[in-house]
């Protein structure tokens, strides 16, 4: 289990992360969400033990993280740009890496080449972009981690890749329970996966739920009515965000489902439909509601 406990980070002075407090459970896969700079790849660098938290607890299974052998043994780190020895081949890297991790699996290393159809003795650096990042998910895979933490991880995977190597990420939790953190501005990817997700704005972590229950909180409403909207239609409920598309209104309402059909079927609609949002329209609407707002004439 993965417990962060009132976690500050500054950096000059600058509060980076603030007071967060998290916990994620053993088998689970946590997306963690976030506008630029709202500090997710510090909070992962504080998790894979490679930066020090200048308030809190950042602990795996009760043992502090940062600068832990035992720990780091069985997490690995998966950072946006990932680094390998200068000159290395795949299979010297694999070599330096089962040196490193007690729990390395060679024979693993050898099946996963039939996902990633790459020669073990081609020299990393001269791969591409996105082969490189299949040679960093082989290698942390075959390091068979307990805690996987992953920034940016799809980038340069092409579709087909993501989804194999979505397959495998998903195969090793539900068989040998691995915990992931994953950050990913891609929030189709987090969709895909993260059974929960947290969403950190200027250091804060502003909301953690169970993915589920956060698409269960809001809702999209499509309602039309024969003559004038009535008058009070959007008192008592939380609406985040309303539009008029021809006579119907489209708006995003919080809240619970059967609260929200109750209060608008009161004023008898024409038309009246609640659709499920995507991930990606609940964090722009929930960013929306403290304030980070998109500018509609740039988009
Ligand atoms: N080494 C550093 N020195 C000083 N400030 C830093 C350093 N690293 C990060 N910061 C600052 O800390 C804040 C959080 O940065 P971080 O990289 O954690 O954000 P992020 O959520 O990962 O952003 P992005 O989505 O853009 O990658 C930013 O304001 C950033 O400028």
């Amino acid at each position: 289990m993965i417990e962060i406990k009132q976690v500050s980070k500054l950096y000059e002075g600058k509060e980076a992360i603030k007071d967060v407090t998290l916990v994620i459970h053993e088998g689970s896969i946590f997306g963690l969400l976030g506008s630029n700079g709202a500090g997710k790849t510090t909070l992962l660098k504080m998790l894979s033990g490679n930066l020090i938290q200048d308030c809190g607890e950042v602990l795996i299974d009760q043992s502090h993280v940062f600068e832990n052998r035992e720990v780091k043994n069985r997490c690995f780190f998966l950072p946006d740009t990932p680094y390998f020895l200068a000159n290395y081949t795949i299979m010297q890297m694999a070599g330096f890496y089962s040196h490193i991790y007690s729990d390395w699996n060679q024979e693993r290393f050898y099946q996963l080449q039939e996902v990633f159809p790459i020669p073990f003795q081609n020299k990393i650096h001269k791969l591409s972009k996105g082969m490189q990042r299949q040679v960093a998910f082989w290698l942390a895979l075959s390091t068979m981690p307990e805690v996987l933490i992953l920034d940016e991880p799809f980038d340069g995977l092409d579709p087909v890749m993501r989804k194999n190597v979505k397959q495998l990420l998903i195969q090793d939790v539900s068989e040998r329970k691995m915990t992931i953190l994953i950050s990913s501005h891609n929030l189709r990817e987090i969709e895909d996966l993260a059974d929960h997700v947290g969403i950190l704005h200027k250091g804060e972590l502003i909301i953690q739920k169970d993915l589920d229950d956060l698409k269960a909180d809001v809702h999209k409403v499509q309602i039309a009515f024969k003559n004038k909207i009535p008058y009070g239609i959007y008192r008592g409920v939380q609406v985040l965000n309303k539009e008029r598309r021809g006579s119907v209104i489209v708006c995003i309402v919080k809240g619970k489902k059967s609260e929200i059909e109750s209060h608008f079927n009161q004023f008898q609609p024409e038309i009246f439909d609640m659709l499920p949002l995507t991930l990606e329209e609940i964090f722009i609407y929930e960013m929306g509601d403290i304030g980070y707002v998109i500018q509609n004439n740039l988009v």
